[in-house]
């Protein structure tokens, strides 16, 4: 893959190329990948931004397709030397049936992974989930641990089942042969909750909070740590691995590694109010805040709130030498000018 590493001989595909993360990956690739011929972009909804990437130098092709329909699948990887996974279904809040989660999440992974043992591709990059480990359905806090801390990974909810399976899968197809006679590369790459530009859910608050005359009002206890980490050093360790796994297959082939960055460890509240604070709002106390956020709450969202789970690991520097491209200074002014342009800001 690598022999000519100067001249632009690659192929990649993104599935959900369109999404929150799928963006910045795509993005991404196409600033810090030099060897790139072709970026192939797969997704059930093509974004209009699409258009203005088609004008550089790389060719970029827009795919619009379904995961859960193999020969749709099949096709967009046939040709690819690299796939980055990252579509999926983000549904913690009961809207679409878990019968969909699975389908799309699991089955879609098994499409991508059969498409590139049958025609041949030999590196698959599955973004998974901190959700794959926890928090459990006990609540039991998971304090800086990394990828070898012992934790009861115990899942009852469509979403983070459907991730453990999918990774599972991703991870058993290591060495797999692929058409050529080749083995199969994959590995997986689990984020804690991700923010930056483009997060609905930091959008959704933000446009409370303006609507309640510029507060919110907490409603987790203070003292719960939340694991997050910067979009774009998510997107970073996507096109780090892409680029190490051929030369660093049998250390990161079938490897699974937390993505993590500087970002502090906080509340989900405080961590929140880091953008929205410069952006105009309050946090309050409130007597019964949960009201305000029905929409949002249930008995996953409400134990994953209230539980602690953070990483501290250095397994991904060890294995492929990443550093977080964006400090957490970085990372904070981006999300803080992303969420001055939101529509509706003070
Ligand atoms: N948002 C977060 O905090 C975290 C997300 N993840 C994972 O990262 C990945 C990306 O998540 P986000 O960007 O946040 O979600 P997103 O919803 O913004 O992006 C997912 C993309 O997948 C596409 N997609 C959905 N169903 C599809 C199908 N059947 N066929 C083709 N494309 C389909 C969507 O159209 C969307 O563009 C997911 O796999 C998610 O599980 C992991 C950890 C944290
Ligand atoms: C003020 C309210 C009561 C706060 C409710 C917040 C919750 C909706 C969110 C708190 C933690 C979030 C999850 C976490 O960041 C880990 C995740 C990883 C993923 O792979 C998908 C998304 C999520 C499950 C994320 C979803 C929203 C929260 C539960």
């Amino acid at each position: 893959m690598a022999d000519s590493a100067e001249t632009q001989e690659l192929v990649y595909l993104v599935t959900g190329g369109c999404g929150f993360l799928g963006e910045h990956v795509v993005r991404m690739l196409l600033q810090r990948e030099p060897r790139l011929r072709e970026l192939r972009i797969f997704d059930l909804h093509l974004g209009p931004w699409l258009e203005e990437l088609k004008t550089g130098p790389v060719q970029v092709t827009a795919i619009q397709g379904d995961v859960t329909q193999a020969h749709e699948v099949a096709a967009a990887v046939a040709g690819a030397h690299v796939v980055i996974h990252t579509a999926g279904l983000v549904d913690v809040f009961g809207k679409t049936s878990p019968e969909t989660i699975h389908e799309v999440n699991v089955q879609g992974t098994q499409n991508v992974i059969e498409a590139c043992v049958q025609t041949g591709t030999r590196f698959l990059i599955y973004t998974s989930s901190m959700e794959v480990v926890g928090p459990n359905t006990k609540g039991q806090p998971f304090y800086r641990g990394n990828e070898n801390t012992p934790y009861e990974a115990v899942h009852r909810h469509p979403y983070p089942c459907s991730k453990a399976l999918a990774e599972q899968l991703v991870l058993e197809a290591n060495g797999r042969e692929v058409l050529g006679g080749l083995p199969l590369v994959t590995c997986a790459l689990r984020p804690t909750g991700i923010y930056g530009e483009g997060h609905q859910i930091m959008r959704d608050f933000y446009h409370q909070g303006l609507r309640l005359g510029g507060r919110l009002f907490r409603a987790i206890p203070a003292s719960v740590e939340h694991g997050r980490v910067y979009v774009g050093n998510v997107a970073w360790m996507h096109v780090l691995v892409a680029r190490e796994l051929e030369h660093r297959a049998a250390l990161m082939g079938g490897q699974v590694y937390f993505c993590y960055d500087n970002s502090p460890y906080k509340s989900y509240e405080d961590f929140n109010m880091e953008f929205l604070g410069p952006c105009g709002l309050l946090l309050q106390w409130l007597l019964r805040p949960l009201m305000l956020y029905a929409p949002l709450l249930n008995p996953y969202t409400l134990a994953v709130a209230n539980t602690t789970f953070t990483v501290s690991t250095d397994k991904a520097r060890r294995h492929f030498g990443y550093e977080p491209l964006f400090s957490w200074e970085e990372s904070r002014t981006r999300t803080i000018r992303w969420v001055q342009t939101v529509e509706g800001s003070a």
